[in-house]
C-alpha cells in the first residue's frame, strides 16, 4: 500500500464497489461518478501539505481507476481532474480540484443533449431503432429525437448475460416509446424491420473501431449485410487516446457466475461443480472494426469511423500517460 492510500476517504472506496460490481455502469455514468468521487476526496482530505494532498488524489484516482478497465472514460475523467489540481496551498488545490470536478460534470451532461440533438437528425419521423445494451449517449440522440416530435420506435436486444436492455425498454416505455424486447440471437432476424441500429461505446480507437457491449460487432455485422446503417452515439471522452500511440484496449473478463450459477454449473457437471474442464468465458465488451460503423456521432458533430482521429489529435494532442502521473 503506498504512503497515501490509507487517507483515500471511504466514499472513494466504495464509487470504487459500485462500478467493480456495476452497480454504477455505463462509460458515461461511471466518468460522472469517478469525477465526483474525486471531488469527495478534496473536500474530506485532512492533508496538511500540497505534496500530501496531490498524492491522496493520486491515490484515490489509482482506486478508481483499477475497477473497470475498459471503459477509457474513466482515466479520461480522472486525468482531466487531475490536471486541473492546481494551486501552492492545501485550500488553493481543494479549491481547484472541486472546481474542476463540477465543470467536468456540466460538460459531461452538456456534451450528452448536444451529442442528442446531433444524432436525432439521423433519425426520421416514423424510425425503428435496434439497440444493444443500456448506453445513455445513445437515448440522448432518441430523446432529442422525440423532443423534435419524431414518433420512433424501438427494438430492444436483451443483452446478455446481464440484461442492460431491460434498462433501456424501462427508459424508452417512460419515453412513451413502443419498444419489442427480444433476445440477443433474434436480432438478424429483426433487422428487417430496423431502420438504424444505434449504440454506444465504451472506447474508440484512433482507427475509428468501436469497444461496446459484448455482441456489438455481431450486430453491426449483420447490419451491413442487410444494410441497416449503425450508428454509434459517443462523447468524445470515449475516444482512446493511447490508441494514437498504437496500443490496444484492454477488453475487461468478468465472472463466470453472471453466465452459468453455481446451481447450473452443478447441473451441467452432473454434480461435480469443480469439474476444471467446464470453462465459462465471459468477455464483457467488443471491437466492432470501422468498415461496419456508418457514424460516430459526438458532441463535436458526426465523424465518419476513419477520420475520428483527427479529433482525437485535437482534443488530446499527443497526451497519454496514467492519470495520476505528475
Ligand atoms: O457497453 C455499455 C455498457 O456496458 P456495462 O453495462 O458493462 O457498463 C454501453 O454501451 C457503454 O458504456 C456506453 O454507455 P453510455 O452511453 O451510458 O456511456
Amino acid at each position: 500500500m503506498g504512503e497515501y492510500e490509507s487517507a483515500v476517504v471511504p466514499a472513494v472506496d466504495s464509487t470504487a464497489a459500485d462500478i467493480a460490481d456495476m452497480r454504477t455502469r455505463g462509460a458515461a455514468t461511471i466518468a460522472d461518478a469517478a469525477a465526483q468521487a474525486l471531488e469527495t476526496q478534496a473536500r474530506a482530505s485532512e492533508a496538511t501539505t500540497p505534496e500530501a494532498f496531490r498524492s491522496e488524489l493520486r491515490a484515490a484516482a489509482r482506486t478508481l481507476y483499477e475497477t473497470r478497465p475498459t471503459a477509457v472514460s474513466l482515466p479520461n475523467a480522472l486525468r482531466y481532474v487531475l490536471r486541473g489540481m492546481e494551486g501552492e496551498t492545501v485550500p488553493e488545490l481543494r479549491a481547484a480540484t472541486i472546481a474542476r470536478a463540477e465543470a467536468f460534470q456540466r460538460d459531461l451532461a452538456q456534451a450528452q443533449s448536444t451529442l442528442g440533438e446531433i444524432g436525432a437528425n439521423r433519425l426520421r419521423d416514423g424510425d425503428v431503432v435496434m439497440t444493444h445494451c443500456h448506453s445513455t449517449d445513445a437515448l440522448a440522440c432518441l430523446e432529442a429525437a422525440l423532443e423534435d416530435g419524431k414518433a420512433i420506435e424501438a427494438i430492444v436486444k436483451e443483452t446478455r448475460p446481464r440484461k442492460q436492455g431491460h434498462i433501456t425498454a424501462r427508459r424508452l416505455r417512460e419515453l412513451g416509446v413502443p419498444v419489442t424486447l427480444i433476445v440477443d440471437n433474434a436480432a438478424r432476424r429483426y433487422l428487417d424491420d430496423a431502420d438504424h441500429v444505434l449504440v454506444g461505446a465504451d472506447s474508440i480507437a484512433a482507427d475509428g473501431s468501436v469497444v461496446n457491449k459484448i455482441g456489438t460487432s455481431g450486430l453491426a455485422v449483420n447490419a451491413r449485410e442487410r444494410g441497416v446503417p449503425v450508428m454509434v452515439a459517443a462523447q468524445t471522452i470515449k475516444l482512446h487516446p493511447d490508441t494514437m500511440t498504437g496500443h490496444t484496449v484492454e477488453i475487461e473478463m468478468r465472472a463466470a457466475e453472471e453466465v452459468l450459477s453455481d446451481a447450473e454449473r452443478s447441473d451441467v457437471t452432473g454434480g461435480k461443480p469443480d469439474d476444471q474442464n467446464l470453462r465459462v468465458a465471459n468477455p464483457a465488451f467488443d471491437v466492432t472494426p470501422p468498415r461496419h460503423v456508418d457514424a460516430i456521432v459526438t458532441e463535436r458533430g458526426q465523424f465518419p469511423p476513419e477520420s475520428i482521429v483527427t479529433l482525437m489529435r485535437e482534443l488530446f494532442g499527443e497526451t497519454t500517460g496514467e492519470p495520476w502521473e505528475p
